[in-house]
């Protein structure tokens, strides 16, 4: 059976990156799907936005939405103080599988958990299941349409507290309206734009922070 584009890309890594080194890793992925196959990973340029606000967080504990092949697992947890820690959602087995050994190559499994399932299901058994008190950061990039709804679920299970900070990938394209909507329009949060570029591409896009005021 040939391979998937995602099993391609970690080959890749596997065969052109340095084993423990974050860097490498993030630099391959970039190169492999600015050179011979797009792939939605966050790539280098909003990727830079990312590093600045899990800077700014300096996280205990984060949160990811959406692992896919596990670039921005790496490129989150990369920046983690040491003790902190990176959850990451993932449903899909295959790019779980994916991102588990990519992870692992990078070297920073120990800075990593990959719980897999939707995120609906996860979010809520975040505090007892996964010994969450609050998140200090939030990575929303998985389905567009979910990143209301998650919101939204996160603050009934008071996983947010004052400060805490939420990124979201794709503000432009493919797009997140209702969500843009929903944060820009609550008194519950102080939101900021980043005007960047889609991964890979010459295509308008953004990133929204949206910090929360409890
Ligand atoms: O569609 C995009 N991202 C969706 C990401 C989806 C990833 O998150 C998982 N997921 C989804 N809901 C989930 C719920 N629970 C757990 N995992 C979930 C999916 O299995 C996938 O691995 C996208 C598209 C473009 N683009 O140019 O088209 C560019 C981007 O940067 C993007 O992020
Ligand atoms: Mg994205």
């Amino acid at each position: 059976m040939n391979q998937s584009k995602e099993q391609r890309i970690l080959n890749f890594v596997l065969q052109n990156a340095v084993r423990g080194d974050p860097c490498s890793v993030m630099d391959t992925i970039d190169k492999y799907c600015s050179q011979k196959e797009w792939a939605m990973n966050v790539g280098n340029e909003k990727g830079l936005i990312l590093d600045k606000t899990v800077e700014e967080a300096n996280p205990s504990v984060a949160l990811e939405l959406g692992t896919y092949c596990g670039y921005s697992a790496v490129r989150i947890s990369r920046l983690l103080k040491a003790g902190a820690r990176l959850l990451t959602v993932e449903f899909n087995p295959e790019f779980a599988a994916i991102a588990k050994q990519m992870i692992e190559f990078a070297g920073v499994q120990d800075k990593v958990k990959l719980l897999e399932g939707p995120s609906e299901e996860i979010i809520p058994q975040l505090k007892k299941k996964y010994e969450v008190d609050t998140l200090d950061f939030v990575f929303l990039d998985h389905w567009k349409d979910r990143y209301t709804p998650d919101t939204i679920l996160l603050q009934e299970c008071n996983l947010l507290r004052k400060g805490s900070i939420l990124l979201a990938d794709n503000i432009i394209f493919p797009g997140a309206p209702d969500f843009l909507n929903y944060v820009r329009k609550s008194p519950h949060f102080k939101c900021t734009n980043y005007p960047s570029h889609l991964e890979y591409m010459q295509v308008e896009d953004a990133m929204e922070k949206a910090v929360f005021l409890g």
